[in-house]
């Protein structure tokens, strides 16, 4: 079936569920007619509608009228919500298989999925099952290569990390698929990566399950960052209610979601997911953002310094504008300064004011110089990603455009070539680019662009650094 007949089949699939983004009709909130009193035709059409935005996530949902903040855009009613609860009521092996297991909720989620899709055009979600993507671009879906790609000792931890907490997830449920007699392919780690990823790039939080739901319709909003005034809020108590503009509510019995802004008619209409730097988008979600006001980067700091602080060591980094965090800047002023005095000078440190142009000069020389140390020790420069981006982001079509554009450039690019197999003598230059190569440049061009994105913040830091210590020199 083609992909516009089954978007077609899935919103009359989620029309007849009741769906809609139609809150006001026969004056009946919710609930959607046409005029002759026949059920809509589709859910979708009054306030959203689905179109593609290329450079901002690909298939999304967009706004048919002018909306106002606050405007309540769709309701998604609990019937319609896939989570392990509601695969399992019409799947009593699922269910027996899953209460006889210790699995987390997390992992009975990804085996309700991937028992789900197993039954293919017999599952009762297979319409919706269909708009699922094939591929995620989630860091536990890197191979070695990419994982590298990502060059800073942290990121590469992290996604070293999500790849081994995805594969002892799948290790611990083998059992439970067993029973299920899974075929092979949906007792593979690929298979297991897959349905890992749709939980954790496409769920939305209920409050009674924490690996949480899918909801049609609602999953096809893409992201944008929570605006300031809301970061704001992040540690306050109405943190949750400030961050989300989707919410499961009681009384309705229904996902609702809120416009988070004005929107004019024809803009995408995102949902802020939550304040993510790009090293976690790329973790859970698989993309990142070009300007990401939660962007953060970390450098190894003083080991004596750690003791001189009184807020998580997390909040110590350089912010996606260059600047050093308020407690990063606090911590290093007081650091700086000789021993015996620190006490004398610690409620100025912490309360954000410089203590003295000499110390502020020698906080600044040291975190540029460590900017600049640890640009220097990574293995390509801030140019040379510009042009491997620009080089990758032609797209190629063959085997041999690959290796004339990639042979010339540096070491990374023939690692590229031989871990993908191009570089074997049995590969014919004209042979179509493989699907698994296209979708290995796709995740070096993510890692590329997020170590990129990186070293621009530890670049703007020197110039920040620079500027600071002039005008107090
Ligand atoms: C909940 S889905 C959103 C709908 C999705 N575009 C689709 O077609 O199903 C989340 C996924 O959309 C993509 N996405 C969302 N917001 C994005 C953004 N601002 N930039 C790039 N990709 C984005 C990412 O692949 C992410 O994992």
């Amino acid at each position: 079936m083609e992909e516009a007949d089954k978007l077609e089949n899935f919103i009359q699939w989620a029309t007849a569920l009741g769906i809609s983004d139609s809150m006001h009709i026969n004056g009946d909130e919710g609930e959607r007619q046409s005029p002759n009193n026949l059920p809509a035709l589709s859910c979708l059409g009054k306030t959203l509608s689905i179109s593609c935005f290329p450079d901002a996530g690909g298939r999304g949902l967009c706004a048919v009228r002018d909306l106002q903040k606050g405007e309540l855009m769709l309701k998604v009613p609990k019937s319609a919500l896939m989570t392990s609860q509601t695969l399992m009521l019409n799947d009593h092996s699922l269910s027996v298989a899953v209460s006889r297991s210790s699995l987390s909720s997390t992992q009975i989620l990804t085996v309700a999925l991937l028992n789900e899709v197993s039954k293919g055009k017999r599952s009762w979600w297979y319409a919706y099952l269909t708009q699922f993507p094939s591929n995620y671009d989630t860091l536990a879906s890197f191979n070695q290569f990419e994982i590298q790609a990502l060059q800073l000792d942290d990121a590469i931890w992290a996604a070293e990390r999500a790849l081994e907490k995805t594969k002892m997830e799948w290790q611990s449920a083998t059992a439970v698929m067993e029973e299920l007699m899974f075929k092979p392919h949906y007792m593979s780690f690929k298979a297991w990566i897959w349905a890992s990823a749709s939980i954790s790039s496409r769920t939305m939080h209920i409050p009674w399950d924490s690996a949480g739901c899918f909801c049609p319709v609602g999953d096809f909003f893409n992201y944008a960052a929570p605006e300031d005034e809301q970061v704001l809020f992040e540690h306050s108590a109405a943190a949750e209610l400030r961050l989300t503009d989707g919410v499961f509510e009681e009384e309705s019995a229904a996902y609702c979601f809120y416009a988070r802004t004005n929107y004019k008619k024809g803009d995408q209409v995102l949902l802020s997911y939550g304040t993510y730097t790009n090293l976690e988008l790329l973790e859970h979600y698989g993309f990142i953002l070009n300007i990401n006001p939660n962007d953060k980067a970390y450098v190894p700091l003083p080991s004596d310094l750690y003791s001189l602080c009184s807020w998580p060591f997390d909040s110590l980094y350089i912010q996606q504008n260059g600047k050093p965090s308020f407690a990063l800047l606090a911590v290093m002023r007081l650091w700086a300064t000789p021993t015996h005095l620190q006490k004398s000078v610690r409620h100025i440190a912490y309360s954000g004011s410089m203590i003295s142009n000499e110390n502020e000069i020698i906080v600044m020389e040291w975190l540029s110089k460590k900017c600049c140390l640890v640009l220097k020790n990574l293995s390509t420069t801030i140019e040379e990603d510009k042009l491997l981006l620009s080089v990758l982001d032609e797209g190629f079509e063959s085997v041999i455009e690959v290796k004339n554009e990639l042979l010339g450039l540096m070491g990374e690019c023939y690692i590229f070539l031989k871990a993908n197999g191009l570089l074997k003598d049995e590969i014919s230059d004209d042979m179509p680019l493989p699907r698994k190569t296209i979708r290995s440049i796709n995740k070096w061009k993510l890692a590329i662009w997020w170590r990129l994105k990186f070293k621009m913040m530890l670049h703007d830091c020197i110039s920040y650094c620079t500027r600071v210590t002039n005008l107090l020199s």
